[in-house]
C-alpha cells in the first residue's frame, strides 16, 4: 500500500541490508521523490543501483547529504562517528539526520556533538533483521510487522513525528523510548541471546573432534536456530558489544546467576525446581503469541519470503 510522499530526498549512507530493506520499501511505495545512496566500494554502489535500492549513487557520504531532507546512517555503530564527521559540513539547514544502530545511547554521544544545530537528530532503531548483511540482503517487506524504536532527545517534535510517519509507511510500529532504557531492553532482547548463540556454536565447534560432523548431520531445530543467529554479520556484532558493554555485562551476570541454578537442580536432581521454571518460561512465549507480537517466523527472511505470501 502506497503511504504517499513524505521526504523529498533521501540519503541512505551505507548500501547494506538496512539500507537496502529501506531504499527498495521507500522507492517501491514513492515515500521520497529521490533515494540518493552512498558507499565506500564502487562495487557496492554498483550492485545497489542495478538492484534498484537508491535512484544514484554518489562517492562520497559528503555528496549523498547534500540537499537531503533526511539522512540515514546505515553502518555499523563504531563507524557512525567518522560518518557523521564526514556530513557535517554539508547537511541542509532543517534537514533530519537518523540512524538505524542497534545500540542508542553510544550513536547518540558520537554523533549528536559533530552535527550543526540547524538540522535535527532522530535515532531510531528498527527490531528487524536476518542473518545476512550487504546490498544483496535487502527486501522491501523487511519492516513489516516489525517495531521501530526512536530515542529522541530535545526539541525534535515535528521531525520526529514525520519520522514515525516514514517508518509506518514502511510497516513498523513506532515508539519513542529513552535511549538509555532502549539499550537495557535490547540487552536483554537482542544482545545478550546473540552472545549466547555465539557461545553455544563455539562449544558445538570446539567438541567437532570428539563427535566429528555428528554436530551438523543431527542438528536439531534448536541448534539451528542458534548456528542462524551466530552466523550474523561479525563487524555489526562486535560494535554492538563494545557499544552496549555496561548494558550486557549487567544482563549476562544475571545470566550466569540463572544458570548456575539451573546447573544445580539438575546436579541435585531437583526436577520440581526444572518444572517450576519451564512453566514460567513457557507462560512467557505464550503472552508473546496472544499478544500477536509472533511475527518472527522462522523462515521470514531466510528465503526473503514474507510470512503469508506466496514464494
Ligand atoms: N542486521 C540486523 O539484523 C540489524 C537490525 C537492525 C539494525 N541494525 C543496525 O543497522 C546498521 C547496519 O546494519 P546492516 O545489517 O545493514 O549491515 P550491513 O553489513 O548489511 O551494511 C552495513 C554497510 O555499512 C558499510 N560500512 C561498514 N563500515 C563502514 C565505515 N567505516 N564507513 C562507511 N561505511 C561502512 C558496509 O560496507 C555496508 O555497506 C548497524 O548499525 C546495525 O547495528 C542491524
Ligand atoms: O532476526 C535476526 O536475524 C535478528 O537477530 C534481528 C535483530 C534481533 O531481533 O535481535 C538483530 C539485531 C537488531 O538490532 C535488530 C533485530
Amino acid at each position: 500500500m502506497a503511504g504517499g510522499m513524505i521526504y523529498d530526498r533521501v540519503a541512505l549512507i551505507g548500501l547494506g541490508l538496512i539500507a537496502g530493506s529501506m531504499g527498495l520499501r521507500i522507492r517501491r511505495d514513492g515515500l521520497a521523490r529521490e533515494v540518493v545512496g552512498t558507499a565506500r566500494s564502487a562495487a557496492t554502489r554498483e550492485v545497489a543501483v542495478s538492484l534498484g535500492l537508491c535512484d544514484r549513487v554518489t562517492d562520497t557520504a559528503a555528496e549523498a547529504v547534500r540537499d537531503a531532507d533526511l539522512v540515514v546512517l546505515c553502518v555499523p555503530v563504531g563507524a557512525m562517528e567518522d560518518v557523521a564527521r564526514q556530513i557535517a559540513g554539508h547537511l541542509k539547514p532543517g534537514a533530519t539526520v537518523s540512524d538505524v544502530g542497534s545500540v542508542k545511547r553510544a550513536v547518540l554521544d558520537a554523533v549528536g556533538p559533530h552535527l550543526p544545530e540547524t538540522v535535527d537528530f532522530v535515532p531510531s532503531h528498527p527490531l528487524a533483521g536476518t542473518e545476512h548483511s550487504g546490498p544483496t540482503a535487502g527486501f522491501p517487506e523487511l519492516f513489516e510487522n516489525r517495531w521501530c524504536l526512536l530515542t529522541p532527545t530535545g526539541d525534535s517534535g515535528p521531525a520526529t513525528d514525520r519520522l514515525t510517519r516514514l517508518w509506518q509507511a514502511m510497516g513498523a510500529s513506532v515508539e519513542t523510548m529513552d535511549p538509555d532504557h532502549h539499550d537495557l531492553v535490547l540487552a536483554v532482547t537482542s544482545h545478550a541471546p546473540h552472545l549466547i548463540a555465539y557461545t553455544m556454536v563455539g562449544v558445538a565447534d570446539d567438541l567437532r573432534r570428539v563427535t566429528d560432523s555428528e554436530v551438523i548431520k543431527y542438528s536439531a531445530a534448536g541448534f539451528r536456530d542458534f548456528t542462524r543467529i551466530a552466523a550474523s554479520d561479525p563487524t555489526m556484532w562486535r560494535d554492538v558489544f563494545l557499544n552496549n558493554r555496561d548494558a550486557t555485562l549487567e544482563i549476562l551476570g544475571r545470566f550466569t546467576e540463572e544458570l548456575f541454578a539451573l546447573q544445580r537442580a539438575i546436579r541435585t536432581g531437583d526436577g520440581d525446581m526444572l518444572h517450576d521454571y519451564f512453566t514460567r518460561t513457557r507462560a512467557i512465549r505464550r503472552g508473546i503469541i496472544e499478544a500477536g507480537q509472533d511475527t518472527a517466523a522462522p523462515d521470514f527472511g531466510r528465503g526473503k519470503t514474507p510470512k503469508g505470501s506466496a514464494a
